[in-house]
């Protein structure tokens, strides 16, 4: 059974029998789409010339959705677009790391990049709020807007681009201080006006973090699990309330545990912010996000490599029917 055979089968039925509740889903002749499903969460119980796979109770429900509706495309458009970029060229001194990205990210919602090692993903994340400027040999073409406004632009504040659209990186990285220091810090130097308390108390309730450290804010921050200091990071990231929030790879030094929770976060978030995530791990990718783009590595006639923008759709999409093989390769295991 493949792809066409499957839609006329009907993907929401498949959905619909992989609910929580109703777990089982057999699938014959292992289709690639089946495959996904496994990839987004669900469990592999047979290989044979039919897959069998369940649903856990936390299927992801985007999953669910483009079942329900295949064949939809829905990418992002201009009017719901907070970024829109344009040709968008990444350098290193001589070396082009990226080419020619044309692309737009949604607000308020989860835009995931994946792909291959090397392909730019984490290089075109930190060119959203300027982080690369003061990287030696950075150098960007082509054209960013933020808001229809030109993010390179010389009138542009690089400090208040950073303000607005904040960064959580791999590894959790507190400050050497307190709790409540640590979610103080941004609001201080931003001289945000108000109660300190308040703002620290509402950033770290929006982080799921407050029950965990309300009797211990003047602890120090490096007391706490790696997935605590996470959730600390995004505190501090969102305490001087920005718009945005970019996350490189945030659950990678995490347990699964912690990974979840701060997988759940993001979900909450979103309500409130942009948020755009560089992950490696597509189920992650599958689980959390709206939105997903694929960037690739290609080498030029010199033999020079560089990342590709392959394709940015709806996630449901790019996991159920991708536009371009290379995706479908990528996220069956075919290559990468
Ligand atoms: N500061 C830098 N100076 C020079 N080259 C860099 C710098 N940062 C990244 N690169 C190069 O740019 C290319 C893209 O790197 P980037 O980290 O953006 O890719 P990625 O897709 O995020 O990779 P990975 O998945 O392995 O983390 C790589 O060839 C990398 O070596």
């Amino acid at each position: 059974m493949g792809l066409i055979e499957a839609g006329a089968w009907g993907l929401g039925r498949v959905a619909a029998a992989a609910r929580p509740g109703r777990p089982w889903l057999r699938v014959k002749a292992s289709p690639w789409w089946a495959r996904v499903l496994v990839a987004a969460g669900a469990r592999r119980a047979s290989t044979s010339d039919s897959m069998a796979v369940t649903y856990p109770a936390n299927a992801p429900s985007a999953l669910t959705s483009a079942a329900e509706t295949p064949g939809e495309s829905d990418p992002p458009g201009s009017s719901a677009a907070m970024f829109e970029l344009h040709d968008v060229c990444i350098f290193y001194g001589d070396a082009q790391v990226l080419r020619r990205v044309t692309m737009s990210i949604s607000r308020k919602q989860i835009t995931a990049l994946i792909g291959l090692s090397g392909s730019g993903k984490s290089s075109l994340l930190r060119s959203l709020n300027r982080m690369n400027d003061d990287v030696p040999g950075f150098r960007i073409e082509g054209r960013i807007a933020y808001e229809r406004q030109d993010l390179y632009a010389a009138e542009v504040d690089p400090q208040e681009v950073r303000r607005r659209i904040g960064m959580v990186f791999q590894r959790p990285n507190p400050f050497p201080k307190s709790i409540y220091d640590n979610v103080a810090f941004g609001p201080r130097v931003n001289g945000m006006t108000g109660g300190m308390d308040d703002i620290v108390e509402k950033a770290l309730i929006k982080a799921a973090l407050w029950d965990e450290v309300k009797d211990r804010l003047k602890a120090s921050a490096l007391l706490l699990s790696d997935g605590q200091q996470q959730r600390l990071c995004i505190a501090r990231a969102i305490a001087i309330e920005p718009e945005v929030l970019l996350m490189d790879e945030p659950c990678s030094a995490l347990d699964p545990i912690a990974t979840a929770k701060i997988e759940d976060l993001m979900q909450e978030l979103a309500r409130d912010y942009t948020i755009v995530i560089v992950t490696h791990n597509m189920q992650q990718a599958a689980r959390v996000s709206d939105y997903t783009g694929f960037l690739t590595v290609e080498v030029d006639h010199e033999g020079q490599r560089y990342g590709r923008l392959v394709e940015l759709d709806r996630t449901t999409r790019i996991f159920t029917k991708p536009n371009d093989k290379r995706t479908e390769d990528y996220i069956t295991g075919r290559f990468g």
